[in-house]
């Protein structure tokens, strides 16, 4: 279990991480969401012990990160932003390193190394220096490091930064099957993959927290949920002759196609069969009819604050 209570971060006049306070238990993939500088990568470097906060404490998995950093350090794989450092070394004399640094001896450092080059399909690089992989094959290396002590606990700040759209498929899959009996803590700004990988979603926005929920909970208070979309054979004059039906908020053309509307509801309360009812009343074409599930990316952007537009 991960317990981060009142957490706090400033540099300098900013308050990068405010008050922040949440739970992890094992077997849940949570996804850490929220707008460039939130605080959550600052947030993830003091839960791994890489920064001190200035108020508030982390406990895992009964260990205080501040009081007892090494036990923590070993309980958890952890893949910061970015490439791995040591550019100059070999993948193979990098990982190497690594399990050596994880307390590895002997046979065990190859074994080790071997499962995680298998694991990230790194044999085609072992002999390349880090420098020159490309961004794909950095970020599997950073994974790989994250991975060879086999830790309860996996702090994963953008893990699929980088990578093309098979390699992404390949490192979710290795998270989901990972993530069974494990913590996983992922940051990313890809709402696709916290539907696809995780049970829970947190949004900070300045620091603060601003949401935690499932995904499927926070997708349904998205004024897109129960949304009608109606495909019609032409485009209609009057739409908005369908807004008086009861519990529809209001009526909107799809701006790429005049011949989709979708019928926004007033709450969260089915409105399919009445607005299926009142377009055949107003004898419109209907072609295909759709109910919206709502959508991640209208409640990240209700939640939190868009950043000042540059002059
Ligand atoms: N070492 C530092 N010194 C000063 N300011 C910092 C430092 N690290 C982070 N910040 C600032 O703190 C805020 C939070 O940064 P952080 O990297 O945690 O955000 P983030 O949510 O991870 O953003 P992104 O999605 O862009 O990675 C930002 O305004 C950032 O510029």
């Amino acid at each position: 279990m991960i317990e981060v209570r009142q957490l706090s971060k400033r540099f300098g006049n900013l308050l990068a991480v405010d008050n922040l306070s949440f739970t992890v238990k094992p077997g849940e993939v949570l996804g850490f969401l929220g707008p460039n500088g939130a605080g959550k990568s600052t947030t993830m470097k003091m839960i791994t012990g890489f920064l001190t906060p200035d108020h508030g404490s982390v406990i895992v998995h009964g260990h205080d990160v501040i009081q007892d950093p090494l036990a923590v350090k070993q309980l958890i794989g952890y893949l910061p932003e970015g490439a791995p450092s040591y550019e100059e070394m070999s993948v193979a004399g990098f990982l190497k390193f690594v399990a050596q640094v994880r307390d590895f001896r002997g046979a065990e450092i190859d074994r080790r190394v071997a499962h995680v080059v298998e694991l990230l399909q790194l044999e085609s690089v072992l002999k390349k220096t880090i420098e020159t992989l490309s961004k794909g094959f950095k970020r599997r290396v950073g994974l790989a490091q994250a991975l060879i002590h086999d830790p309860d606990i996996l702090i994963l700040d953008e893990p699929t930064d980088g990578l093309d759209p098979n390699q992404k498929h390949q490192v979710r899959e290795i998270i989901r099957n990972l993530a069974s009996n494990k913590i996983v803590i992922i940051s990313t700004h890809i709402l696709e993959e916290v539907e696809a990988l995780c049970q829970r979603a947190i949004i900070i926005d300045r620091g603060k927290l601003v949401a935690d929920d499932t995904p499927i909970a926070l997708q349904r208070t998205s004024e897109f949920y129960q949304a009608v979309h109606l495909y019609l054979a032409e485009p209609v004059a009057d739409i908005n002759a369908l807004a008086t039906v009861a519990g529809v908020k209001s009526v909107v053309t799809d701006v790429n196609d005049a011949s989709h509307l979708i019928v926004l509801p007033e709450g969260d309360q089915p409105i399919f069969e009445a607005v299926f009812a009142g377009a055949k009343d107003l004898g419109w074409k209907i072609h295909h009819v759709a109910v919206d599930e709502g959508r991640l990316d209208d409640v990240f952007r209700r939640v939190t604050t868009a950043l000042p537009v540059e002059a």
